[in-house]
């Protein structure tokens, strides 16, 4: 595969804006913004925010297969998705809101679907077999790889179908809310298997504030289809300001509750950072 990303693999979008058809105003604006390689980066922002439409413009599929106006560039190393599609989607996996309508409907079993991708590619029998079961038992699929995919759960089926999105190993991961049908459980085993993903930049829309916390490099928050802040978790949510309508991590909430604040004056927002802002407290109350 030809590689132009070698120099400069980070995902960067500047000045973008985004117009569906048969509206007034736009759907999306970000000034500037830019995903590092490897890092994961958590977007949140209310409903109709903006966080589908972003996805969209991330995976290329705006303006290429969902009609809209787009202005500003996406450009991810030296590709963009606009004038490089064939070439920026195979760099790329996508995992969207709907998991069985991005299957391909064609494999009569787990293992066949995950390794759909693999066989189009042309990879030998032997690597197809070895990435099939690596890729099922990252994400808990080994007990399932023999069934059809129409067997599984709603929290199997996003599975199978973040496994197909990382199966050819992408650069980039872009997921709209991939753990909307899993248990608090899958939930908590997706979230610990993320946080390790350390070669992939990942891009993901989720509610879970306080995961998100935990592991994210970065938070963009959309707020009415803007990009109102970026930044580090810690940073993001100490600035939110409550018009944007996005989410306080349960974590910071207890914190404010109790008055512990981080040495830096600043709200916790990881578990880690509320027991030393506790400690913290505690030792100044003590003297
Ligand atoms: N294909 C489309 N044509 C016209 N308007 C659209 C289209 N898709 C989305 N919109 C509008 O764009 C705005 C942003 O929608 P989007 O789905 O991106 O938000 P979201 O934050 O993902 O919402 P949710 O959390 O409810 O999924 C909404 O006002 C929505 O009605």
């Amino acid at each position: 595969m030809e590689n132009r990303m070698v120099d400069s693999q980070q995902l960067a979008l500047t000045n973008v804006v985004v117009q569906y058809p048969g509206t007034s105003a736009p759907q999306l604006t970000i000034p500037s913004v830019t995903a590092q390689v490897g890092q994961l980066i958590g977007i949140i922002g209310a409903s109709r925010s903006g966080k589908t439409t972003l996805c969209r413009v991330l995976a290329g599929i705006i303006p290429n297969i969902v009609h809209g106006k787009l202005t500003g560039t996406v450009q991810l190393g030296s590709y963009q998705p606009v004038t490089d599609w064939a070439a920026y989607r195979q760099h790329l996996g996508v995992v969207f809101q709907d998991p069985a309508g991005q299957l391909s409907g064609l494999s009569e079993t787990v293992a066949d679907e995950l390794a759909f991708d693999l066989v189009n590619q042309g990879q030998s029998e032997a690597t197809i077999v070895t990435r099939v079961h690596e890729v099922a038992q990252q994400l808990g699929l080994t007990a399932q790889l023999s069934q059809a995919p129409t067997e599984l759960s709603g929290g199997q089926l996003q599975r199978l179908a973040i496994g197909c999105a990382l199966i050819t190993h992408p650069q980039v991961l872009v997921m709209d809310d991939p753990t909307s049908q899993m248990d608090p459980q899958g939930r908590a085993a997706f979230f610990k298997w993320l946080r390790q993903l350390t070669d992939t930049t990942v891009l993901i829309v989720s509610d879970e504030i306080d995961d998100l916390c935990e592991i994210a490099d970065q938070l963009w928050g959309l707020a009415d289809g803007e990009l109102v802040i970026s930044g580090t978790p810690r940073q993001v949510i100490n600035q939110l300001v409550p018009e944007w309508h996005l989410p306080v991590p349960v974590t910071t909430q207890l914190a404010q509750t109790m008055s512990w604040r981080l040495a830096d004056q600043s709200w916790p927002v990881t578990l880690t950072e509320l027991k030393e802002a506790r400690y913290d407290h505690v030792a100044a109350t003590q003297v």
